[in-house]
């Protein structure tokens, strides 16, 4: 007996052709008939005449076997309408093909006013309520991008009980109980499930409770245990015992909301939020992650439409910025959360990872059939008869911040465990520790810029929130770290007991004396703790690889961008001890460059300055892998060594101004940009300078500039190739040639 399970459906846009999937799973068909031999999933795609559904599908890919035609007629027999056949051979099941777009995919609405909240349905009982923002993009160094954000809740309907999923930010208060009063029936919402939580979220959930003031019972709120010890330091505690009853969730744990949303509990702490859970519905097979699969983006209509193309990169920035620094931890939740997206059966069983290579096939069938767009709560029955056991079949991803992963979904499941490896690997490598506690927030935003920095420089990262780890840990990651760096914030003319703690560890390893240190901290007015920690240390012997960042409150972007390049100053002084151990241990021969070195050397680009400008950051760099890449509009490529401070002032729609150097007129310019800066130092010193309507600087003596809007970036090994467009650009000197940097080595600049 052969099953053969097909699903159908119309693309969502009106543009789209009009097409349908069959999948079929299979136990006993002849393997020489078989796409793919060794799997149990095979695919046939088909695309519809956009006159006439009922015309001959054509095939757009299959195994193009008799056996896979033969199944393909006999669903057309079976047609448009719901229902299965039998005849002996073939169980098929389709659906009826739908005529519209799927009720789950709204059109896009444009932001109305900043903090408005998008309500996103996902299934019939799941909605999404999405507070967005375009202001978001300062200060903290994840909004990089300036794609604004969403800060995403999630009301799930059961049978009997509806529970809310997180709950937004204070800046989005006010509009999101308006919009959750008119969106349920407050009375029926039971449970408040927090896979986060921060002092910022305070007043959404005082709201909450004012809101649900009437009636009688108590809010549940289920949580992790960090984050019911975080609720009871900033909730006024005589409001959480009147009006919530916290219940601890452990790891395993389920909350029944009737109509099969039994709910599961997954446990997901890292050092920056050690309070991280997601939440799996195996009715819609949605998982809620919080932070997890993030990205600051407000554009679009709550999905992933457009892809990775759209998308990718507002992932992978919002990965290196807030998880790369965590990867041991980022690998082990990631171990946690076994997501299979709906369509792709694995072949394997257990919750233990994901292999890539097995995953390869059904990336390919799964990133097809997930572009079909079938609404949601018709696919989870299909994915239902096909379901792969213990791993959690997903039909989408629902974050706290950005889209709801769909259409990507196994592409960014896949890249998170890429990313992560490779993290992993720079951490056997080297690693620098950053160790702080952070009460509201301020000195782990600067823990995470200087993290960005070791991470650009190539070096691993061990982070340590000494709140939550033990001093067993502490002196573990001393021990094996080549470099570290200390934070605290000031509170009542201390520093914390945890910070004091690590401190003392840190004061007692002997071999942490020869390791480069730095350190850094937020206060308020007299910041005692920075202090007290730099004296200790410079008592102790220790060797500072950057002066000590001393913030008030909040950080700035230039404070941010000191952080930065303090973080990247400190894994290059690591690296290059590394370096130098290396060297002395091997022959000298490994320093001479090779023939392919020497000739990758010969290749040369104008001599350049790049100067950029973002807020009160400013930076530049010397350039000469410059390049023109088009005519019209004129666009020009350029490329940046991930390390550069500069790097992070040209994201995607940043803007530059490159300085084009003349042949006898470089040295100085040359010589002003390759002195060791100081973080935040100016990089132009005495040469003369001007400045761009947009503020970025001009070198006076250049013998021609060109003002650019980087339009997309490419990652290429150890540097970032930007594609820029020239909006507008001056000829000072036409008399002089353009300088061009001769070189010995394709190896070094
Ligand atoms: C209860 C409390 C006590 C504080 N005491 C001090 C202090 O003695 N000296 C100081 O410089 N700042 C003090 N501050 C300000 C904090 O250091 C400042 O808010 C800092 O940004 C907190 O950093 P964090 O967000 O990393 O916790 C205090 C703040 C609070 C809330």
């Amino acid at each position: 007996m052969q099953s053969v399970v097909a699903h159908c459906s119309l693309a969502t846009a009106a543009a789209n052709p009009r097409c349908f999937s069959l999948s079929l799973a299979q136990q006993q068909a002849p393997p020489s008939q078989l796409l793919l031999r060794n799997h149990q999933h095979h695919l046939l795609l088909c695309q519809c005449d956009e006159a006439s559904s009922s015309s001959s599908p054509r095939l757009l890919a299959s195994s193009a076997s008799p056996f896979f035609l033969q199944s393909h007629d006999r669903l057309r027999s079976s047609g448009e309408t719901t229902g299965s056949t039998r005849d002996g051979q073939f169980c098929i099941v389709a659906t009826s093909i739908a005529t519209s777009a799927p009720p789950d995919l709204p059109p896009s609405a444009p932001l109305k006013q900043e903090g408005d909240i998008r309500v996103v349905k996902i299934t019939d009982d799941t909605i999404s309520l999405q507070g967005r923002s375009l202001e978001r993009l300062k200060y903290e160094i994840e909004y990089g991008l300036k794609r604004g954000t969403t800060d995403n809740s999630y009301l799930v309907k059961g049978q009997t009980h509806t529970a809310l999923i997180d709950i937004p930010d204070q800046a989005f208060s006010k509009a999101f109980l308006e919009t959750l009063a008119t969106t349920t029936d407050l009375k029926r919402l039971t449970y408040l499930i927090l896979g986060h939580f921060s002092p910022k979220r305070v007043e959404s959930l005082v709201g909450l409770a004012d809101a649900l003031a009437e009636r009688d019972e108590p809010l549940q709120v289920y949580c992790s245990n960090p984050a019911a010890q975080q609720l009871k330091s900033v909730v006024p505690s005589d409001l959480l015992e009147k009006r919530f009853i916290i219940t601890v969730v452990k790891a395993d744990d389920n909350l029944d909301l009737g109509g099969g949303h039994k709910l599961q509990f997954i446990l997901t702490p890292t050092p920056r939020w050690p309070d991280g859970m997601c939440i799996y519905d195996p009715a819609t097979q949605l998982i809620f992650t919080n932070k997890l699969f993030s990205a600051h983006v407000s554009a679009g209509n709550g999905f992933d439409l457009g892809g990775w193309d759209e998308y990718g990169e507002d992932w992978r920035f919002f990965y290196d910025c807030m998880l790369s620094p965590v990867a041991k931890q980022a690998d082990a939740v990631l171990d946690k959360l076994p997501l299979i997206a709906q369509f792709s059966t694995p072949t394997y069983q257990g919750k233990r990872g994901i292999d890539v290579i097995k995953t390869d096939v059904k990336f390919l069938l799964s990133s097809i059939l997930s572009k079909l767009n079938i609404p949601i709560s018709k696919s989870v029955r299909f994915s239902e008869i096909t379901g792969p056991g213990d791993a959690l079949v997903t039909a989408a991803i629902c974050p706290l911040h950005g889209p709801i992963v769909r259409s990507s979904l196994t592409e960014l499941f896949r890249e998170y465990r890429v990313w992560t490896q490779a993290k992993l690997k720079q951490v056997e490598e080297a690693t620098v520790a950053v160790i702080y506690a952070s009460a509201y927030g301020n000195t782990a935003a600067l823990a995470q810029a200087i993290s960005q920095g070791i991470s650009k420089a190539g070096v691993g990262i061990e982070t340590v929130n000494a709140e939550v780890c033990t001093m067993e840990e502490v002196a573990a990651v001393m021990k094996q770290c080549s470099g570290f760096v200390v934070g605290s914030p000031t509170l009542g003319g201390n520093m914390p007991t945890p910070v004091k703690e690590a401190l003392g560890v840190i004061l007692k390893d002997d071999d942490a004396r020869s390791k480069p240190c730095g350190v850094f901290g937020s206060l308020g007015w007299s910041g005692e703790a920075i202090d007290e920690i730099e004296q200790r240390l410079k008592d102790g012997g220790f060797s500072f690889a950057f002066p000590t960042i001393r913030c008030t409150f909040k950080p700035t972007q230039s404070t941010l961008q000191i952080c930065e390049e303090s973080g990247t100053d400190l894994a290059q002084a690591v690296r290059k001890a590394k370096r130098k151990q290396k060297y002395s241990s091997s022959d000298a021969q490994s320093l001479v460059a090779t023939n392919v070195e020497q000739a990758v050397g010969r290749v040369v680009g104008a001599l350049c300055v790049l100067s950029a400008k973002d807020g009160d950051a400013e930076s530049a760099m010397l350039a000469s892998w410059v390049s023109q890449a088009s005519f019209v509009p004129p666009g020009i490529t350029i490329a940046v060594a991930k390390e550069r401070a500069v790097e992070g002032l040209v994201l995607v729609g940043g803007k530059f101004v490159l300085n084009v150097l003349g042949q006898g007129k470089s040295a100085a310019a040359s010589k002003q940009l390759l002195k060791p800066f100081k973080p935040g130092e100016n990089r132009f010193g005495e040469l003369p300078t001007k400045q761009t309507e947009s503020g970025n600087t001009i070198l006076v003596d250049a013998i021609a500039w060109l003002e650019c809007t980087v339009t997309k970036r490419m990652e290429t090994g150890d540097h970032w190739v930007l594609y820029a467009a020239v909006d507008s650009g001056k000829l000072q000197d036409d008399r002089t040639l353009t300088a061009v940097h001769q070189r010995k080595t394709g190896a070094r600049y």
